[in-house]
């Protein structure tokens, strides 16, 4: 397994991670267990906004907040610089609760229902990206009864397939998410918002999918929206001032991978802009990026203690942990792969193949398929790395499982930024059980 962050095996052949130990780790704290590695998503968070310094400064960098938030997430992007994607009542309650300032946050959703915009409304967040027709109407009517002006961009489609897995794609025109600038919908959209007496409309926005390799799929969606920008100043008569592109560069979960690079990705998206205005004779619009997965997923990993083992002989080995598809859904809902490293023989030979299996009643619950490792044995403690990203926030209870805790480690502190679910929590909103008695 690629050590990430900042991953080290000390001198007794066990893995840390900033310097802690983690077999001291799993001693005191169990497992399963997410460990964050703060200063890695500082470095990623860094990369960001430096990036994007040197190449476009007029822009901004918005953590998508789906991939991992908790108060503590939200204070780190705070201090470095970025702002939030949100996109729940939920996710706006914790960044407003962490301090965030409003008008670094923006809000997103394919359904937001009126008590979502009656809140985003009362915050005087930065704008709403407005998915469709319906969403627009109610925020003009909810903003006119408050007597406030909501400022928003609209989402749309750019018709464009990114290469990676159909569930994650987003930006083809056959999509739940915004309104197609192939088919028109967005220019109609775009018309009807013009004349919407409380809504200021700022900008676009589009994101084509996630994990995304190749860098020239930004460039491309580059060319649409700002060829769209040109239409909807000529057939409109409205200068949209802001382009959201969205998030989706890849990171590497495997080996056989290559990380894109963020300064490569600014570069690119920068340099396709500043040739795209000049080309069409547009003024540079501001310019945001919402990185989820590149921000958290290589500063987040996840540990468990091997339980049974299991060979069926001339057909497989599985090595089953204390966790699975509820703490990490991706390999089960994408064939997401990971690699991993017995943390207790961090030094040792892989010498046998294996497949790592959950604790789940599901067949499918396989968090990695046949990865070579040392001799395990029930007791050793496993780490599957990357799993920052989407692992924790689309975790779920299934089976009675609880969530495990959120550790976030840095060289000289240790806590949880969320604490593990207990039994209790399980059954806290039970309530009419005590009429059942
Ligand atoms: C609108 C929007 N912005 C940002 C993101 C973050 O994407 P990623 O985690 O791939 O960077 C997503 C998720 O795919 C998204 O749907
Ligand atoms: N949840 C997805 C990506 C996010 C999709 C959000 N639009 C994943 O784990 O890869």
């Amino acid at each position: 397994m690629k050590l990430q962050g900042n991953m080290e095996i000390n001198e007794q052949g066990q893995l840390e991670i900033a310097g802690h130990n983690l077999v001291d780790i799993a001693e005191e704290y169990g497992s399963p267990l997410y460990i964050l590695d703060e200063e890695e998503i500082r470095t990623n968070c860094r990369a960001y906004r430096e990036a994007f310094e040197k190449f476009y400064p007029n822009s901004m960098t918005l953590y998508a907040s789906k991939a991992f938030l908790s108060l503590a997430m939200a204070r780190i992007i705070d201090q470095e610089g970025l702002g939030l994607d949100v996109v729940s009542g939920g996710e706006l309650y914790t960044a407003l609760k962490a301090n965030v300032a409003a008008d670094k946050i923006y809000f997103h959703g394919n359904n937001k229902t009126l008590e979502e915009l009656d809140m985003a409304l009362e915050a005087e967040i930065n704008a709403f990206v407005v998915d469709n027709r319906y969403e627009l109407d109610m925020l003009n009517q909810m903003a006119g009864k408050k007597d406030m002006i909501a400022d928003i961009l609209i989402r749309v489609t750019p018709g464009i397939e990114a290469h990676t897995h159909s569930y994650i794609q987003t930006g083809q025109t056959d999509s739940k998410f915004g309104l197609g600038i192939q088919n028109g919908l967005a220019l109609e959209a775009i018309k009807e918002a013009k004349e919407l007496e409380n809504i200021n409309l700022k900008g676009i926005h589009c994101h084509i999918g996630s994990q995304i390799f190749k860098l020239e799929s930004f460039a491309k969606a580059v060319d649409v929206m700002l060829e769209f920008v040109e239409d909807v100043k000529e057939e409109a008569g409205v200068i949209l001032e802001e382009l959201n592109l969205g998030g989706g560069i890849g990171i590497p979960y495997t080996d056989a991978e290559e990380k894109p690079d963020i300064e490569e990705y600014a570069k690119i998206v920068a340099e396709s802009i500043t040739a795209k205005c000049e080309e069409l004779d547009i003024p540079l619009p501001k310019v945001i990026n919402e990185p989820g997965r590149s921000i958290i997923a290589t500063a987040g990993s996840t540990l468990y203690t091997v339980g049974s083992i299991k060979e069926i002989p001339g057909i497989r080995k599985y090595v089953a942990v204390d966790g699975g598809m509820t703490d990490n859904i991706r390999p089960a809902l994408y064939e997401a792969e990971y690699e991993a490293i017995l943390v207790n023989k961090a030094d040792q030979a892989e010498e046998e193949l294996v497949t790592i299996t959950g604790k789940c009643c599901e067949s499918g619950d396989i968090l990695i398929r046949d990865i070579q490792l040392p001799q395990a044995e029930a007791g050793d403690l496993l780490l599957i790395s990357c799993t920052g990203a989407y692992g924790y926030s689309m975790s779920s209870n299934y089976n009675g499982i609880t969530r495990p805790g959120v550790l976030l480690l840095s060289e000289n502190s240790i806590d949880w930024a969320v604490k593990p679910q207990s039994y209790e929590d399980l059954i806290a909103n039970d309530v009419v059980a005590e009429r059942l008695k």
